[in-house]
């Protein structure tokens, strides 16, 4: 053997010395019950969604919605992939836009045309399924996302359309989807603004390898503010839906709560899908979001509640998080709960624990700090509150970042007594106590 070699330890004792570890930090460690679907987490999911996403309509799909045809007033109007661009512009006609109650023509503001969803046609709408299910993981996880043709936008040079937030045309409406086909142009970005950042989106279709169009599409929450710059060259054409989110999860056995299945493989599996969508852009959290969480933090601390904990929405793989390392929506959220001065906030890695029987019906939930540093189980030296039970709840957003690290499924009688099925997975937690 080689002096240089380094000693390599087998992976199945590592393996053995990490389960062990797993099993430890579980087994000392103060548990928090889990709160799912509670209002907090869905506070933070709101907080955390991402208010617009841009991608690519998708590999397997992109195929498919290329050859996708339609119709405009009747007439073949070519596929996504290859549209018929004279008989799209004859059968579509000047778009105005809402000032106060009034549809007005104004060119300065608004140059464009369009020909509206009920003079379309589709012989097999092939495209949504995919893009559908992007959309929901990424801005509306857990609830119910239809997607509806609104009306096919073209501009040709000189078209435009100043700043403005689309007219919402249901309750449901939170969305707008935008689909570009495969034409070419130049100028025309669509620049996203909120919070005062802007982004330029360029919709034109990108190219594979093979020299194959990969058709682009945006989705952004309606009142984000957005325009389209001047088009200087070329025709560029747009399906644009509105996209519903209902309140509610569609079905709660479809979704959440598949049955024999872990109800966490559901959040770490949404989170793995948003990770895949690809350009996702920045996440910025409304200000209005931000503070209905805090409301929500200090109303528990004041039902009783000393500690209030959350999974965070990124994953940090540090032993130790720290509030320099904190990402997107984490930070924000962070950086707003010590402004306030309200509270004493501390960042831990958590393992999270759920063990369920065969029938899925003993659901144990419990978080547990990873960091082997227990907390003082009471601040005060007043010896009477010493001996107070603080009171804890880790809540879980739809939205959080957890990683699966063990699973072990149901086992039936082995010797006197079944075991039941125990996954752990892995995440970052946010500890808030009031000052
Ligand atoms: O075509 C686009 O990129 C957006 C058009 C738009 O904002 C609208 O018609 O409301
Ligand atoms: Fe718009």
């Amino acid at each position: 053997m080689s002096a240089t070699t380094p000693p390599v330890e087998h992976e199945i004792l590592i393996y053995a010395r990490v389960s062990g570890k797993l099993d430890e930090l579980v087994e000392d460690g103060i548990p928090f019950p889990m709160e799912m679907d509670s209002t907090l987490s869905e506070a933070l999911d709101n907080m955390s969604c991402i208010p617009f996403i841009r991608f690519p309509v998708m590999s397997s799909y992109n195929a498919l919605a290329r050859d996708c045809a339609f119709t405009a007033a009747g007439a073949p109007a070519g596929t996504l992939g290859q549209p018929d661009i004279d008989l799209i512009l004859q059968n579509s006609t000047p778009s105005p836009f809402g000032r106060g109650s009034e549809n007005v023509m104004d060119p300065a503001y608004r140059s464009g045309r369009e020909i509206p969803a009920a003079d379309i046609g589709f012989t097999n709408n092939t495209v949504l399924g995919d893009v559908r299910e992007d959309v929901k993981s990424g801005m509306f996880p857990g609830r119910k996302v239809e997607v509806k043709l609104y009306k096919l936008a073209i501009y040709e040079p000189g078209g435009h359309f100043d700043w403005h937030m689309d007219s919402t045309h249901s309750d449901e409406h939170h969305a707008t989807l935008l689909v570009a086909l495969n034409t070419s142009w130049k100028g025309g970005d669509l620049v996203l603004r909120r919070n005062d950042t802007e982004t330029h989106i360029n919709l034109q279709p990108q190219f594979d390898e093979k020299g194959e169009p990969i058709l682009q599409a945006v989705a952004f929450f309606t009142d984000t503010e957005h325009r389209v710059e001047p088009v200087t060259e070329g025709v560029r054409i747009v399906f644009q839906y509105d996209i519903e989110a209902g309140e509610k999860v569609e079905d709660p056995k479809d979704d959440w709560m598949h049955e024999g299945e872990p109800w966490m493989d559901k959040v770490h599996s949404d989170y793995s899908s948003r990770m895949e969508l690809q350009g996702i852009a920045q996440v910025i959290s409304d200000k209005a979001a931000v503070e209905k969480v805090i409301t929500i933090i200090t109303e528990l601390h004041k039902s009783g509640v000393d500690e209030v904990a959350f999974a965070m929405q990124h994953l940090y793989r540090k032993a130790a998080i720290s509030a320099q390392c904190l990402k997107g929506s984490d930070t924000v959220l962070y950086n707003a709960l010590l402004a306030s001065g309200l509270f004493d906030i501390s960042l831990h890695p958590v393992v999270l624990r759920e063990t369920s029987d065969y029938e899925g019906t003993v659901d144990e939930r419990y978080a547990y700090r990873a960091d082997g540093v227990e907390m003082d189980t009471a601040t005060s030296s007043d010896p009477a509150k010493k001996k107070k039970k603080i009171s804890r709840e880790f809540h879980i957003p739809k939205l959080s970042a957890i990683q699966k690290i063990s699973s072990r499924d149901y086992v039936e009688h082995t010797g006197n007594s079944a075991m039941p099925a125990e996954y752990r997975y892995f995440g970052g937690g946010m500890f808030v106590r009031a000052k």
